[in-house]
């Protein structure tokens, strides 16, 4: 089959989450890294994430950054039907902040791995830099992004603290 998508598919579990998976999009934004955003859940969509996660990888997905909160099942689930790299966000949940998300996600079987990332929006942002990670290793160009992105970074720390906040 062509390759049509973008090489990253982000999803995540709810409208709710995109609060969150935005972070992720926006890292993306800006390293110029196309994907594609979808809302697909193990729970209430099933038969939407077996077709997402069976077919992503003939659709040219090079990887999959899945958010969910709760009993974020979703990135295992995914992980089980995709042979592409999935990467987990746990969305930090009303109840108990996370925590069940980021137990959820973290705690797959040997044999299936979810690359588990940090609770909330700094997690959804070192999805995307994990993600940039991989296709950097084929992509001499983006490699080169992902250099000046983190010497921005770099730059942008100021030497000393500010006492203001004090
Ligand atoms: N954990 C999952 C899955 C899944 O794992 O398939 N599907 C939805 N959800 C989660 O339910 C939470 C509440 O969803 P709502 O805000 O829609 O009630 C969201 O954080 C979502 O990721």
């Amino acid at each position: 089959m062509a390759e049509t998508s973008p090489p990253v598919a982000i999803i995540m579990g709810s409208q709710s989450d995109w609060a969150t998976m935005r972070h992720a999009a926006e890292a993306l934004d800006a390293l110029a890294i196309p994907y594609d955003a979808r809302i697909v859940s193990a729970h209430r969509t099933p038969e939407r994430l077996f077709a997402f996660a069976k077919g992503a990888k003939a659709e040219g997905f090079k990887v999959v950054i899945a958010g969910a909160g709760g009993a974020a099942h979703l990135p295992g689930m995914a992980a089980s039907l995709t042979p592409l790299p999935v990467f987990g966000v746990p969305v930090e949940s009303k109840a108990l902040s996370g925590q069940d998300s980021l137990l959820s996600i973290v705690q797959m079987p040997a044999g299936i791995p979810v690359g588990t990332l940090a609770i909330g929006r700094a997690g959804a942002v070192n999805a995307a830099l994990l993600a940039a990670a991989v296709l950097a290793l084929s992509d001499e160009k983006l490699a080169e992004r992902l250099d000046a992105y983190r010497a921005r970074q770099s730059a942008g720390i100021a030497e000393r603290p500010s006492r203001e906040d004090a």
